[in-house]
């Protein structure tokens, strides 16, 4: 499996966001849908080992979050929904931090930027437009050689050549064995992107629903 979870409990203080006895995913492209503040922002940022958790998720069958931290998080790549970032660093020093940390080589990082159009890579981001913030953060969930790449909300503030590129993307990724988890409040299938499952968040945990 790509991904498997067993009894992840996730709180913020005394208030219970997830549990989720268990969820496994074998390769696809995932849509996860729920209401505003169902907990699917805070299930990726778990899943992205940003915030501490009980229980335990896996990757690939072995690399385990807690346990491989390192190796783990080579292989998951999360970009968000909202993504902020300090308003002196520019695209381009983000960029190629995120790419040394993900042992991205050079030639991926050019193909990115250039798919995104990203120009002005080094005008600080307290300049970049809302849309340009957004793709650069897309790129980033691109670098390296990941297993699973979770897109929360991937459509918001980007236009309509973005989202081309960005389905592209994400379909030449898979077809090379990348995994999908994504969230958004607008229909993918509508876009020609093909969903293999869909689940909704619902009551703390995953649900596996057929209504597309
Ligand atoms: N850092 C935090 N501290 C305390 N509560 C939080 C924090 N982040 C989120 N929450 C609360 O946890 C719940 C789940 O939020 P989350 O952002 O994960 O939902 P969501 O499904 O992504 O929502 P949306 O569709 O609106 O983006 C919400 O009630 C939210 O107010």
């Amino acid at each position: 499996m790509v991904l498997e979870i067993n009894q992840l409990r996730q709180r913020y203080g005394e208030r219970e966001i997830l549990s989720i006895p268990s969820f496994g995913i074998e390769k696809g492209i995932y849509w996860i849908q729920g209401e505003n503040g169902a907990g699917k922002s805070t299930l990726f940022r778990t899943l992205a080992g940003m915030l501490p958790f009980e229980g335990s998720v896996k990757l690939d069958g072995r690399y385990d979050l807690k346990k491989d931290p390192v190796e783990y998080r080579l292989r998951l790549n999360l970009g968000e929904a909202e993504p902020l970032y300090p308003s002196f660093l520019t695209p381009a020093d983000l960029i190629a931090f995120v790419a040394e940390a993900q042992r991205a080589p050079r030639e991926q990082r050019e193909m990115l930027t250039g798919a995104f159009g990203i120009n002005y890579l080094s005008n600080p981001f307290g300049s970049c437009s809302s849309g340009m913030v957004k793709k650069v953060s897309l790129l980033l969930a691109f670098l390296g050689d990941p297993s699973l790449i979770i897109l929360d909300e991937p459509l918001i503030t980007i236009d309509r050549e973005a989202r081309e590129v960005l389905f592209g993307l994400i379909k030449e990724y898979h077809r090379n064995g990348v995994t999908f988890l994504l969230s958004s409040h607008q229909l993918f299938e509508q876009e020609g992107l093909h969903v293999s499952q869909s689940f909704r968040l619902k009551d703390k945990t995953l649900i596996a629903t057929d209504a597309l």
